[in-house]
């Protein structure tokens, strides 16, 4: 039996596409098994989505900037290439898939040490420098965007789109609003501030309630940590830190979204019809790699585009009442996108080897 070892985290954008691939990899008869951190997202997500066994490792963050962790954290991250290179020795693997975060570093470092052939995937249009360091350990780099094959090596990226979990697609619209206590007499807003939530769209969602309320039912994923017990019994109105299980029945529910522009989220969206407004994260919050996500959809013409530098009750308001407008030309647009078989494509290359 073939074995893979799965990596990724810090954020769900670096674990749902393995949620995407692994039902498929069972299928075909692989063995699989994850390496993350102690107590990242990405140990929730596999533990309670899917039976895949779980080991965590140390792991530091690596910064571009100033910060006293700076000096702790490479020790963490050695500690971290130790541990994974005994666990791969034990477990043996054909090859390691990495949808990296910084988790994933030192186990493609390991990989490399053991001379295991490294897969990654890198979802946005510049590479993070979780996924930039990893690449120098690489045999193949898949792509979501066409524009990041030329940050890799010549011939070493694929463009594979983004890696969907099949069971999103396949929602149902009535156990969404039953599971919400919604009704159908006004259309479904969501609001996902990413995985990890927002704390300013949270603010700003919170501040436009009575207004947003006139129209819409809206459900507000604001991160862990971000519940307002204030707004618990708020009639049409309902929040969440995370929807891991029901999040197929409550996007079928959706008919407008607010969101950020991770690239996960966004080709879900896409793939979904689903109207957006991507609030990207800000240049002083990221490398900018959202703001890019966000800028290609707006060309064409998949999203509107509300900048947090901008964003106020005001301009959130005003914002939406644009893109209710734009509703039907924005599906008409998004009707022309087709999606890569990206899970497919993903799985062939890892199974020729490669
Ligand atoms: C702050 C940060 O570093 N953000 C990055 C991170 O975002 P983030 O982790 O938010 O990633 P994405 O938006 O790409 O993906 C989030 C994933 O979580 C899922 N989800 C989210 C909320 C929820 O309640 N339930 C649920 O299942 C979404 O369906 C999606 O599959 O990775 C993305 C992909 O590299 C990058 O584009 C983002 O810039």
């Amino acid at each position: 039996m073939k074995k893979l070892v799965l990596t990724g985290g810090g954020s769900a954008g670096h674990v749902t596409p393995h949620l995407a691939l692994i039902p498929k990899l069972k299928k075909m008869g692989w063995d699989l098994h994850y390496i993350g951190s102690v107590d990242g997202i990405e140990k929730s997500l596999i533990e309670e989505g899917t039976n895949v066994p779980y080991y965590g490792i140390s792991s530091g963050k690596l910064r571009r900037y100033f910060d006293l962790k700076n000096i702790k954290d490479p020790f963490k991250v050695a500690a971290g290439v130790a541990q994974a290179y005994l666990k791969l020795g034990k477990i043996k693997p054909d090859a390691v898939f990495s949808k990296g975060g910084f988790v994933a570093v030192p186990v493609v470092i390991a990989a490399w040490l053991r001379k295991i052939p490294v897969y990654i995937h890198e979802s946005d249009i510049t590479p993070g420098l979780a996924n930039k360091i990893s690449s120098k350990f690489a045999s193949k780099i898949f792509v979501t965007f066409d524009e990041a094959k030329k940050h890799f090596a010549a011939g070493q990226a694929i463009v594979t789109g983004s890696p969907i979990r099949d069971e999103l697609l396949q929602g149902s619209n009535e156990k969404g609003l039953s599971f919400l206590g919604f009704r159908s007499h006004l259309p479904v807003l969501t609001i996902m501030g990413g995985s990890l939530g927002a704390r300013k769209i949270n603010e700003a969602v919170r501040e436009s309630l009575p207004e947003l309320l006139r129209s819409y039912q809206i459900v507000h994923i604001c991160g862990k940590g971000n519940l307002d017990q204030n707004l618990n019994h708020t009639e049409g109105y309902r929040q969440f830190e995370y929807i891991q299980k029901e999040l197929p029945d409550v996007v079928a529910a959706t008919d407008f979204v607010i969101s950020r522009a991770g690239s996960n989220s966004i080709f879900e969206w896409l793939t979904l019809k689903i109207p957006m407004l991507l609030i990207p994260l800000t240049r002083a919050a990221s490398r900018g790699d959202q703001i890019l996500n966000a800028q290609s959809f707006e060309k064409q013409g998949f999203c509107h585009v509300l900048y947090e530098e901008d964003l106020t009750k005001e301009t959130l308001l005003q914002s939406l009442k644009q893109l209710k407008a734009d509703k039907d030309n924005m599906q008409r647009n998004m009707e022309s996108f087709k999606a890569s078989d990206s899970v497919d494509l993903i799985l062939r290359t890892i199974t020729s080897g490669k």
